[in-house]
């Protein structure tokens, strides 16, 4: 689908920071406008307290780069700005370059789907700096999100064992593009359906719904209700069990679903949304099977989250359908992720690469610097570690160490010979041409399920996990540690 074209009808090159158009300004003044850079986007610290991030976005972020040009109304409004003096912000022939920018960039990124950790870049783009300073905000602004809810749904997914989960979200969503983007991410990451018929329509995922309390109480009983839905959508029927008594819901349902059976049809299930969703679903259950509807489903709703379920789980709730809004598509407990994007390297005036380090007082923020990968080593199937690595190295398969880039201290000895490996950023764009074949939704969905399967269950438990071992290969180590002490002496005057 054509995220811009079909949502937006619209080019979005001003879906950036001011300051991203200002820097671009400078350096167009400068010279340095096609001076070429390499950036890296990656996080610091999982959400949720979690052991593993789903990486999501690319396929907005492929988008939104093949249509990455200033059209007349932008550059109109650009030449509307004025300085605090009312001259122009920006030069006409500042607006001409700018109208004639092609999108050049090569950008690597690991695909939608792909468990992801601290530090290790998600995207990297290798291009004039100039275009790579104006793609900074919109690329955290896609990956970010929908790497958020990817990951959220995906222990959503876990904590329900693979259970089905309809996504609720769009009514308690963050706005229209908020409400698509979290229902695509959601499937991403695990949910089977959407509420959502629009991002149904635009993404192609499966669309689900039961019904609501509002049909209930326009009728005068429970009963007629059920029996004008059930006439309505004969293959369709979940019944929302609790609008005035659960249990006596359950029996109403029963009631109905004898009726559909009698017309050679099946109620599908009921829907419990309040109350104790252990004793009622539990309570239905009994009812249901003793009625003789064993393959009834329960759906349960109402404020769940992972945590929710879990429990509900260790209750051994009988529910076996999860029907699950808010808390996923708003990120309830973490609002954003946190993924920046830091210049790691500059292509100097006599065409050499210079690895860059920005210095900051929090050790977590020392970038790591260079042009750089990630392999993945996986030992019979199961993933063993990440090594984040200067692409021009060539790694000893024999024996190599891999460093913590946060605790030196911290190392772990790696025989890649016995491994099999997978190089995690895949190339998308060559100067600015799609080379990527971006897969369907549920083959994304697919790579989601298999990379979680690779990983031991510890880095998936959902609160405490333990820490999968991800570091810089020995030379790469040794250059941060290096720019570091030269720039720590720089700035001490001691040179
Ligand atoms: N057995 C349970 N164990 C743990 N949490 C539960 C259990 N049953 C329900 N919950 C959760 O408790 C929270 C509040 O439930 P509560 O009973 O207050 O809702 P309610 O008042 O019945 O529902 P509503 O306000 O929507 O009518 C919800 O997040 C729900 O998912
Ligand atoms: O709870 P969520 O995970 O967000 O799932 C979506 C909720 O939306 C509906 O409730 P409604 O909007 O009628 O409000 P309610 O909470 O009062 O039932 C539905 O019955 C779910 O409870
Ligand atoms: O289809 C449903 O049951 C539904 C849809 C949106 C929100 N809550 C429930």
């Amino acid at each position: 689908m054509k995220i811009t074209k079909d949502l937006y009808q619209s080019s979005l090159a001003l879906l950036t920071d001011f300051y991203q158009l200002t820097m671009a300004y400078g350096y167009w003044k400068s010279g340095k406008a096609d001076q070429e850079a390499v950036f890296n986007l990656f996080f610091r610290k999982h959400p949720f307290q979690g052991g593993f991030t789903m990486a999501a976005g690319l396929e907005y972020l492929i988008d939104y780069c093949e249509n990455f040009n200033f059209e007349d109304e932008d550059l109109a409004y650009l030449a509307s700005m004025k300085r605090k003096d009312g001259s122009p912000m920006f030069e006409p022939d500042f607006l001409k370059y700018l109208s004639e920018m092609k999108f050049t960039c090569d950008i690597d990124a690991v695909e939608e789907g792909t468990v992801v950790f601290p530090n290790t870049p998600l995207v990297r783009v290798r291009g004039p700096l100039f275009q790579c300073q104006l793609l900074e905000t919109p690329l955290l602004n896609i990956i970010n999100f929908q790497t958020l809810i990817a990951t959220k749904a995906a222990r959503i997914n876990l904590a329900t064992l693979g259970e089905p989960i309809m996504e609720f979200g769009l009514r308690r969503a963050q706005g229209i593009d908020g409400a698509l983007a979290a229902s695509r991410a959601a499937y991403i990451g695990g949910c089977t359906s959407t509420s959502n018929v629009l991002a149904g329509k635009l993404f192609g995922i499966p669309v689900s719904g039961t019904h609501a309390h509002s049909w209930i109480m326009s009728f005068e009983t429970e009963l007629e209700a059920f029996e004008a839905y059930a006439e309505a959508f004969p293959d369709n029927c979940i019944f929302l069990v609790d609008t005035y008594d659960t249990l006596n819901g359950v029996k109403n349902a029963i009631k109905v679903g004898q009726i559909l059976r009698s017309k050679g049809k099946e109620m599908l299930g009921i829907r419990i949304d309040s109350g104790d969703l252990a004793y009622f679903s539990n309570k239905a259950r009994e009812m249901l099977d003793e009625a003789g509807f064993p393959d009834a489903k329960i759906v349960g709703s109402n404020d769940l989250d992972e945590h929710i379920i879990s429990s509900l789980k260790s209750q051994e709730a009988s529910i076996n359908v999860w029907g699950v809004g808010t808390k996923l598509v708003t990120a309830f407990d973490q609002p954003a992720l946190g993924a920046v994007y830091k210049l790691s390297a500059i292509k100097s005036e006599t065409g050499t690469w210079e690895p860059k380090i920005k210095l900051s007082q929090q050790s977590i923020k020392i970038n790591i610097p260079g042009i750089h990968n990630v392999k993945r080593y996986y030992s019979n199937g199961k993933a063993v570690a990440d090594m984040i690595y200067l692409e021009n190295q060539v790694i000893d398969s024999k024996s190599t160490m891999i460093i913590d880039p946060m605790d030196p201290t911290h190392r772990k000895r790696l025989m890649p010979a016995f491994y099999k490996e997978e190089i995690l950023l895949k190339t998308i764009f060559k100067a600015g041409k799609n080379v990527y074949q971006i897969p369907t939704l549920d083959q994304i969905r697919d790579r989601g399920i298999a990379q979680l399967e690779s990983f031991d269950k510890t880095h998936k438990r959902l609160v405490n996990p333990h820490i999968y071992p991800v570091g810089l290969e020995e030379n790469l180590h040794h250059l941060r540690m290096d720019l570091v002490l030269k720039a720590k002496k720089l700035d001490n005057g001691l040179e």
